[in-house]
């Protein structure tokens, strides 16, 4: 990484894994590291974030497809490039992995998913996370469900993570830089340090 660009993480997964929970961790444990953290996600929080994000009962299809990635785009002007030129490092939790997901399920032509995004900024560490699909809509259920897409079975659950996992192998195929990781049972802080750790490998022991 040069002196003056920041890091670009991302983090995506099944529905419950543990994204946000890890984001946060990560961030707080990344930024005694850096020259400024920005934590973020998307659906993002601006006004067509917010609007996909409560969308997801209304919108279906290329509606919603397009909605979430209009938003990833304006997300990437507006928040991701300004911290990188910043020298900043982005958490970001859910990016273009969850939609390659989420968007074929809603009927939407994966080869049209994949187009859509081929503009976007790819990150510099992706991290899928993994988990076991009954824990994974054991702690949706337990917080209540406001998307479509959530889990509400186990079942539901397990279609996720597999969804998760091809995809996954898909995008290694292609270069993009994945690094999957099972959190098994293990507690968010230590799923934080353990991605803390792939990061610093990845630069050298130092951001
Ligand atoms: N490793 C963990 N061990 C135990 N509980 C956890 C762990 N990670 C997260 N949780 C708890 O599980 C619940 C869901 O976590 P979180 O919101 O971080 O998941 P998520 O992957 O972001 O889910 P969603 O995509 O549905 O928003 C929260 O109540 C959180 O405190
Ligand atoms: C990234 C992304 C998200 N959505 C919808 C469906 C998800 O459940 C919510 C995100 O909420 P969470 O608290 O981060 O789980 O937004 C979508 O439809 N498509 C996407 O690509």
């Amino acid at each position: 990484m040069s002196e003056k660009y920041g890091l670009f993480i991302t983090l995506d997964g099944p529905s419950g894994v543990g994204k946000t929970t890890v984001s946060a961790l990560l961030a707080e444990k990344l930024a005694p590291h850096s020259s400024g953290i920005v934590l973020t996600t998307t659906p993002s929080k601006s006004n067509i974030g917010e609007l996909a994000r409560r969308s997801t009962y209304d919108l279906h299809g290329l509606a919603l497809t397009c909605l979430v990635a209009a938003d990833r785009y304006h997300h990437e002007q507006t928040t991701v490039r300004p911290a990188l030129e910043a020298g900043k490092v982005v958490v970001c939790d859910r990016y273009a992995p969850t939609s390659l997901v989420l968007d074929p399920q809603d009927g939407v032509d994966i080869a049209f998913v994949r187009s859509l995004y081929r503009c976007i900024r790819l990150p510099d560490i992706a991290f899928i996370l993994i988990g076991d699909p009954a824990l994974c809509a054991e702690r949706t259920a337990r917080r209540g469900t406001y998307s479509r897409f959530q889990p509400t079975s186990p079942a539901d659950s397990t279609r996720e993570v597999e969804g998760f996992k091809a995809v996954t192998a898909e995008l290694v195929a292609d270069g993009y830089p994945i690094h999957l990781h099972n959190v098994h049972d293990a507690t968010a802080d230590h799923v934080a340090d353990v991605l803390l750790k792939v990061i610093f490998e990845a630069n050298e022991g130092g951001l």
